[in-house]
């Protein structure tokens, strides 16, 4: 690594979704001959977790340095931040974009700017880093060159002429990108001098080494041996091992001012680590801490239980497991009347959880249920006392109810105008309160929406792609509590209540949504040897009401007892598909009906 700092370039790539920072970042590490392509269909090298891969997406920041000769006959250090590209992880994109001094912002040369380009492109302006826009996937024929350079000065008020044309899949375009790099952005500033101050922006856990920090030095050398504190967290450790990510760990002797590398100390978990945390050293320590420390909560509860309750030991090491390498996963022990012990979770956000609900199901090989998740409500009570509910089950009686209040959000959608009638008569159904809209251009439109997030966590997402034909993108931010109208509501299987079906709703879609979970469900649950009534209650008061008549389905009929063989294969697999099923007293609920409550608002769609 150059001793020399101003041969050091530290950026990061944003970019709206698929608008393809990972290929990028491949392309780069290829051109740097760190990496020798294995053709194009290869995934990509950043992207390491399996459901990374298979989504598409990128959940975990990622560092690498890339060493390049320039035009000036000069050899830089690039360091590279790969930045997770989904609203549940922004924090982790905001703490990745402020150890850099330059960002690329990549826009699909097809899509144009969306929702979250101009949300990571204030992200990066706010911490004042060098812009590079750059339009990539050119050699798609339906590229777009001269209207994403008209909205690169548009709407996001950045130079056309500075724009670099990319093909990160046929690598066009990406030389002069570098060259851009060591051009535009600055090199670091800080001082060796100075007390160490070393921003954490991501964490892993490795079997063998335990925890590894990835930090930017901001001032100050981080050395092998010496003592060093988490200033939020207040901890002391003796540094064991620092190094720079070159697609493995490389060790050196101590990271300086400006450098972006790794750190391994005696941290056990990565509980431990909060991103965005300063690591100083105990003896002539910073004074401060680096600013835009937040402690990451999560907006999303649910809780999962083991589909036969005799994997519940398996359960518990699949979430410890898990926890070690996702510290924003929060959990506790639970139990269900109907479904027996499990965990109450909390998550980012509903890719979160289904990041977790995948992994848990494929890395581990078990069948789960989630429970309908929840946002956190704050209930005050008439004898002053106030409460914060995530579970359904603790919502109190509502006659000590004095009122409650649920998080909402500010959501920003970007849309080609032709939808906007629709987008808003969806916003309006969910709750939403329109704050602003702007013309950005003949053709798009920015709407603007104060909305609760309990509405936008159940298909909204899916909801707007869809009556927009794929069209409009979202980014939503929490602007804080407000006053709302809480019902809770229980769904009875045969006079049962199943703890794990009920909701907390808004009393104005209460009946609504009683009616389409009993729908939902009577289309889940298989019919059995009776009867099964199917009710929807709120207080003591049914609102809803389905049955499902008695039949039962003999597969073997067809079978005349000639073929055993064939017979014992068609019992097994009934038997496999019973392992999904829950008892709920005397009646069988397949996995799937879980699942579906969570999605009864779309139904009737
Ligand atoms: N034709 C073409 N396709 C590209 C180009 N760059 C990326 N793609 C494709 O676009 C899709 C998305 O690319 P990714 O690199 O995964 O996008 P990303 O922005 O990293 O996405 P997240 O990690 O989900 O944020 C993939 O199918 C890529 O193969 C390009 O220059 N040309």
């Amino acid at each position: 690594m150059p001793a020399d700092s101003t041969l050091t370039r530290n950026f990061c790539i944003i970019a709206h979704i698929d608008h393809g920072k990972s290929t990028l970042a491949d392309r780069f590490i290829e051109k740097a001959k760190l990496y020798v392509s294995r053709g194009p269909a290869q995934d990509q090298i950043l992207d390491t977790m399996d459901i990374e891969r298979e989504r598409g997406i990128t959940i975990k920041s990622q560092a690498v340095t890339i060493p390049y000769t320039a035009k000036d006959g000069k050899t830089y250090e690039l360091n590279l931040v790969d930045t997770p590209g989904h609203v549940d992880f922004s924090y982790e994109v905001s703490r990745a974009i402020s150890s850099c001094e330059g960002a690329l912002l990549v826009i699909d040369a097809s899509q144009g700017v969306e929702a979250q380009t101009l949300a990571n492109l204030y992200m990066a302006m706010e911490h004042n880093l060098t812009i590079i826009p750059v339009i990539n996937k050119i050699d798609l024929p339906s590229a777009d060159i001269d209207a994403c350079l008209h909205q690169i000065d548009h709407d996001l008020g950045l130079e056309p002429e500075e724009t670099v044309l990319v093909s990160a899949k046929t690598g066009a375009g990406v030389d002069e990108l570098f060259e851009a790099i060591v051009k535009q952005i600055n090199p670091p500033e800080g001082k060796d001098s100075l007390p160490l101050q070393a921003l954490i922006f991501d964490s892993h856990y490795d079997a063998y080494r335990g925890v590894i920090v990835h930090c930017r030095v901001f001032n100050g050398i981080l050395e092998v041996g010496s003592e060093v504190r988490f200033m939020h967290t207040d901890t002391p450790y003796k540094v064991e091992e620092v190094g720079f990510f070159q697609l493995g760990l490389v060790k050196t002797d101590a990271l300086h001012a400006g450098d972006v590398g790794y750190v391994i100390t005696g941290v056990k978990t990565i509980s431990d680590v909060r991103v965005g945390d300063t690591i100083t050293t105990v003896k002539n320590a910073a004074k401060n801490p680096l600013p835009g420390f937040k402690d990451v909560k999560p907006v999303v509860f649910s809780s999962i239980y083991p589909v036969d309750t005799n994997d519940y030991e398996e359960l518990v090491s699949a979430i410890e497991r898990l926890k070690l390498n996702d510290a924003s996963l929060i959990y506790e022990k639970d139990s269900s009347a109907a479904l027996g012990f499990g965990f109450r979770c909390g998550f980012l956000g509903m890719l979160h959880l289904e990041v977790v609900q995948e992994r848990i199901e494929r890395e581990f090989g078990l069948s789960i249920v989630f429970t309908s998740p929840s946002v956190k409500y704050i209930v005050h009570m008439k004898n002053g006392d106030v409460i914060n509910i995530d579970n359904p089950l603790e919502y109190p009686d509502p006659m000590r109810v004095e009122y409650a209040e649920e998080p909402f959000i500010q959501a920003n959608i970007i849309t080609p105008s032709q939808f906007v009638g629709s987008l808003i008569t969806l916003c309006m159904e969910k709750r939403g309160v329109q704050v602003g809209m702007n013309y950005l251009d003949e053709k798009r439109v920015e709407l603007l929406y104060e909305m609760p997030l309990s509405e936008v966590l159940f298909e909204f997402y899916d909801r707007m792609k869809s009556v927009s034909r794929g069209y409009a993108s979202f980014d939503y931010q929490l602007i804080g509590y407000k006053r709302t109208d809480l019902v809770r509501m229980d769904i009875l299987v045969n006079g049962e209540p199943v703890d794990a079906l009920s909701q907390l709703v808004f009393r104005g879609s209460s009946q609504l949504r009683g009616k389409q979970v009993c729908e939902r469900l009577k289309g889940e649950i298989p019919r059995q040897q009776y009867k099964i009534a199917i009710q929807a209650a709120i207080g003591g008061t049914i609102v809803s009401r389905e049955t499902i008549n008695a039949f039962r389905k003999d597969v073997t009929a067809k079978c005349y007892g000639g073929d055993i063989s064939r017979k014992r294969k068609l019992l097994e697999k009934q038997k496999e598909g019973k392992k999904r099923m829950k008892m709920v007293g005397n009646v069988e609920i397949p996995q799937s009906a879980f699942l579906a409550v969570l999605k009864s608002d779309d139904s009737s769609k």
